[in-house]
């Protein structure tokens, strides 16, 4: 066996205030985050929405300190990883790869061929597989071995989910057991389990697994925690107009509230590191809604970050991975080439899905074209008088 490495991919976060808003052009400039049927829109979106939303999105990072900690806590991981896998006799170089800031993952790919590695194991910091995450990372690998094939290396195998991991159930229901066992009626808590959310679109018509998978981990954390609490699964963190996954959120804490919950757990699902939507929406906004919703006692089980119990699964994970059968990006992200993605639709006449979506998209280009036209000053409604 050659030199073996582990590519850890995550999303990467603004490092300080200034960041955030290229942090952000780079989040949008995604078509797996903002699908649009035509790619020269992107770019000019993407500026257009990083302008709109940084000033907010600013304030945020600020209450939580001026940026996010997602970078150091991946590091900490990454040689927290390593470790464990030394002690089980892998000699394994770890690296990391962001999607939208530093260290990108066009610079791991880079050290990772200076460094010879000839085998190496894609492990996504996501434990659910969503289009809008995994699937970006994977989908960027995969354009920049496209495009420079002596940078891809001999041998690769990708991990496209693990939220059925032993591990990582068990420290999952320990912390949750932890936190539980703090309030004064432990059996009387509702848990919450929030998971990051994704337009309603991905799931039905992309066919995304995501709210699959992340219903069966719900189902599988319940089962492992083995107490007789109730729960509720919601999803946090919507963005733009479109409907994303339900129940939302601040919509189920005010509807539990109103059935008179008192004592609220909340457990961040989608995520495995402390991060701006734990740190910030959890911890504030939706703390907020809770106790004006009249929620007395408002709790939030920490992020995974380095829990050794978690961390040894990983590298368990890895050593397993290295011995299997390779599974490569292209077996991974031909199923979802297979999916209805929207500019590769056929067009049929009528009021078909794909007319109403052409309709769709034409009030978007108009409206988009009214917002640069707001912000500009310059176009057609100036030009005839009507601004
Ligand atoms: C599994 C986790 C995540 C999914 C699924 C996801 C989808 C998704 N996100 C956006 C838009 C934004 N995400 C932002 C930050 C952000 N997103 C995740 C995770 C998932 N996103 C994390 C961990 C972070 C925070 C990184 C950090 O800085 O700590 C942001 C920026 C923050 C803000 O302005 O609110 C945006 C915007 C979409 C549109 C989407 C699915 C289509
Ligand atoms: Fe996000
Ligand atoms: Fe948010």
């Amino acid at each position: 066996m050659g030199r073996v490495g582990v590519l850890l991919l995550n999303l990467g976060g603004p490092e300080q205030i200034e960041d955030v808003r290229p942090f952000l052009y780079n989040l949008f400039s995604d078509p797996e985050i903002i699908r649009l049927p035509f790619p020269w829109m992107q770019k000019p979106l993407a500026w257009l929405i990083s302008s709109l939303r940084h000033k907010k999105s600013q304030a945020n990072y600020m209450e939580i300190g001026g940026g996010s900690p997602l970078r150091g806590i991946t590091e900490e991981q990454a040689i927290a990883l390593q470790k464990s896998l030394q002690d089980k006799g892998q000699d394994v170089q770890v690296y990391i790869g962001m999607r939208y800031w530093h260290p990108f993952t066009e610079e791991a790919i880079a050290r990772i061929k200076r460094d010879g590695v000839e085998q190496l194991v894609i492990l996504p910091l996501y434990p659910q597989f969503s289009i809008s995450t995994s699937g970006s990372s994977f989908r960027l690998l995969e354009k920049i071995w496209t495009d420079n094939p002596s940078l891809a290396p001999q041998q690769h195998t990708v991990i496209p989910s693990w939220y059925q991991r032993p591990g990582y159930l068990q420290a999952m229901a320990q912390l949750i057991a932890r936190e539980l066992d703090g309030f004064e009626n432990p059996d009387q808590v509702h848990i919450f389990f929030s998971a990051h959310g994704v337009p309603v679109s991905y799931v039905e018509e992309a066919g995304d697994p995501y709210q699959q998978e992340i219903e069966e981990c719900t189902r599988l954390i319940v089962q492992t925690l083995n107490r007789p609490n109730r729960h509720t699964l919601a999803y946090q963190s919507r963005v733009g107009p479109v409907e994303w996954l339900k129940p939302y959120t601040e919509d189920a804490i005010t509807e539990l509230a109103a059935e008179g919950i008192n004592d609220l757990l909340v457990v961040p699902i989608s995520f495995v590191s402390e991060h701006i939507e734990t740190l910030q929406e959890i911890d504030m906004e939706y703390r907020e809604v809770a106790e004006e919703a009249g929620i007395e006692n408002f709790h939030r089980v920490p992020a995974l970050n380095t829990h050794p119990v978690f961390i040894e699964d990983l590298a368990n994970l890895v050593v397993e991975a290295i011995d299997a059968p390779p599974l490569t990006l292209d077996q991974v992200m031909r199923p979802q080439k297979n999916f209805k993605m929207y500019p590769q639709e056929r067009w049929e006449w009528g009021m078909t899905t794909a007319a109403e979506v052409w309709n769709g998209r034409l009030a978007m280009l108009g409206f988009m074209g009214l917002l640069i036209e707001l912000i500009s000053g310059h176009g057609p409604l100036h030009f005839i008088g009507l601004l």
